[in-house]
């Protein structure tokens, strides 16, 4: 279903598997719950008469109840991943899990909140749900209070900042009952205020909920500090994920090689 708020899907996803690899839907790995599990993925574009191979054997798992960042240089396929774990896009082969329901929020705000007021915005995506008035009311307002925007219930949206346009669709996808958001650079267009205000909210929504996944796609370094793991991909595959520390200290070492290369 296509919201106003983004792509909100109420179903669980799982697509196909690898010739010869056998792949199952892993809703645990060893102990832990996980929201979100890559096995093995390949995705490829049709350019003209070539294939694209974007998506190579790409893993990746999330446990439930995370801020997960992910990372990567210029068109490694963030976003790509993002988008098959959103629906939007088929892998080849593989196998993806995403325990649902999840929306994808996009990284320009205009292009999904489209009501006059934050209240009517996040009140729009309800609209095909069987929801008495009052429970709509409920939704949007414990929705707005979630991402800090109570106060700013009634503004006109073209009134909002960017970042407070961003927090007005993630709290849509949260009226909407979603475990799993899909935030795809929401910051790359923010003055640092809006940046922080935005990365701020999600950290309060994933931590305040009860196993809400956010997963965020960033270039921004300073963002780490605020999520409880992070991946970093290179060449269509996640390379190293887990603890905050380990990919921080990875993707600075990365930086000063880069550094030291063109010193040269
Ligand atoms: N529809 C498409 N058709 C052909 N190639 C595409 C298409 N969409 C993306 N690509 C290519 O796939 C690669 C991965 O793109 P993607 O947007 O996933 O990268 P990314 O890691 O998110 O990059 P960035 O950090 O710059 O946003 C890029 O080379 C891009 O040009």
């Amino acid at each position: 279903m296509q919201s106003a708020l983004g792509l909100h899907s109420s179903t669980n996803l799982v697509f196909g598997s690898r010739k010869g690899v056998p792949c199952v839907v892993r809703a645990h790995v060893g102990a832990e719950r996980v929201s979100i599990d890559v096995q093995n993925v390949n995705l490829c574009f049709q350019k003209d008469s070539n294939v694209l191979p974007i998506l190579k054997d790409c893993c990746m798992s999330i446990p439930e109840g995370k801020l997960w960042m992910l990372l990567g240089p210029n068109g490694c396929g963030k976003s790509t991943l993002l988008k098959a774990l959103a629906g939007l896009l088929k892998p080849t082969s593989g196998k993806l899990y995403v325990a649902g329901p999840k929306s994808f929020v996009f990284q320009n705000p205009d292009h999904q909140v489209v009501m006059p007021t934050a209240e009517a915005d996040v009140a729009f995506g309800l609209g095909n749900l069987d929801l008495t008035v009052e429970e709509v009311r409920c939704r949007v307002m414990k929705s707005l209070e979630a991402v800090g925007l109570l106060e700013l219930s009634q503004r006109p949206v073209q009134t909002l900042s960017g970042g407070q346009k961003q927090r007005v669709a993630i709290a849509g996808a949260l009226a909407e009952c979603s475990k799993v958001l899909l935030l795809d650079e929401l910051t790359t267009f923010l003055d640092e205020s809006d940046q922080m205000g935005v990365v701020e909210a999600v950290r309060r929504v994933v931590s305040g909920s009860d196993g809400v996944t956010a997963l965020w796609v960033t270039h921004r370094l300073e963002e780490l500090d605020y999520a409880d793991g992070a991946s970093y991909m290179e060449n269509g595959h996640v390379v190293l994920g887990g603890s905050v520390a380990k990919v921080k200290k990875f993707v600075l070492e990365k930086q000063e090689e880069y550094k030291r290369s063109i010193s040269f």
